[in-house]
């Protein structure tokens, strides 16, 4: 897999405080990254940095093999990016506003502003001007004017944050659209983890400014996320025949008469066959899923903890 984005021991003080701490961070090429944490995380700040608005304390950052310097531009015409909310002038129409940004940064393609708008699904409304655009409008619209350049890096922060359910699910089917129709590789930020869940293929969960896991959403679903549970009337007992009779090493205890058993080979029948083979009363067993939300939240809590 081709790294585009390379971000290594990354780190970042504001007068003497660390909001970005030693954040090690891959993104692949052609795929959506989910950049997951709560308010304050210290998502926009890296953002930033990727896009050298913000100088790095220490670290490196390197995109497409080359390396971030206070004085590298060059590598910026190869990214998209809405940094916080995108703003436009008011009383333009949508085309006009695109025009006016492919004057500014020098694209004379004719076809370009067209092709965008049909792209993001603003083509029937390219003669309205923005202060009668909606929200999720505004932000379609700032994705097509992130992409007019026709980058292979998007960086959106928090495009989501603020639409109804039919915009989350408009944004959503747009950056897939870009991903697989256009092969463009997406950075995106956000604090709610059911946002980016559907889409995302690597997420990396960050607070108080650390990364605290990068995982292939994949993974996060095979290894995590399928447990089989189980309602006992001996916790103790249970325990000790998962260990040694089945081998069963995995396993979380939710309550005194509940057990969560992960990624397992053994079969639900032969489990429960066995605890009662043992004198244990069986009250419940069924295959369940944990949500990344619970994922997420879990791994929050632990690093408050450790921190
Ligand atoms: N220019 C600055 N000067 C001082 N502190 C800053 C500056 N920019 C960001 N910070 C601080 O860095 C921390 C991380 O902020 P950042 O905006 O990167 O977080 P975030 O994860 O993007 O959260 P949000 O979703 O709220 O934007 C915050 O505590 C913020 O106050």
């Amino acid at each position: 897999m081709e790294t585009v984005i390379h971000i290594h021991q990354l780190t970042k003080e504001f007068k003497g405080v660390e909001t970005v701490s030693s954040v090690n961070m891959n993104i692949n090429r052609g795929e959506i990254y989910g950049f997951l944490g709560p308010n304050g995380a210290g998502k926009t700040t890296i953002m930033k940095m990727i896009l050298n608005l913000v100088k790095p304390s220490s670290g490196e950052i390197k995109v497409f093999d080359q390396q971030v310097l206070p004085t590298s531009y060059q590598y910026l015409k190869n990214i998209g990016s809405i940094i916080e909310y995108p703003e436009f002038y008011q009383r333009l129409t949508a085309k006009e506003n695109l025009q006016l940004h492919c004057d500014y940064i020098g694209i004379y393609e004719k076809e370009a502003v067209k092709e965008v708008l049909e792209i993001v699904g603003l083509k029937d409304v390219r003669n309205k001007k923005i202060h009668e655009f909606s929200l999720g409008m505004k932000q379609r619209l700032g994705i097509a004017r992130a992409i007019v350049t026709k980058p292979e890096i998007l960086i959106l922060d928090e495009p989501i944050n603020g639409l109804d359910p039919i915009g989350i699910k408009d944004i959503r089917e747009l950056l897939l659209l870009l991903k697989e129709q256009h092969g463009i590789t997406i950075l995106i930020s956000s604090h709610i983890v059911s946002e980016i869940e559907s889409i995302a293929d690597t997420i990396g969960i960050i607070d108080h400014g650390k990364l605290l896991k990068e995982v292939r959403m994949e993974e996060v679903r095979a290894e995590n996320m399928e447990y089989l549970e189980i309602k006992v009337d001996n916790l103790k007992k249970t325990t000790q025949v998962l260990e040694k009779k089945l081998g069963i090493q995995k396993y979380e205890v939710v309550d005194q008469h509940c057990i969560r058993i992960f990624a397992t080979d053994i079969s639900q029948s032969q489990i429960n066959q066995e605890l009662v083979l043992n004198g244990i009363v069986v009250n419940g067993i069924e295959k369940q899923q944990h949500n990344l939300e619970e994922y997420f939240l879990k791994l929050i809590n632990g690093g408050n903890r450790d921190a």
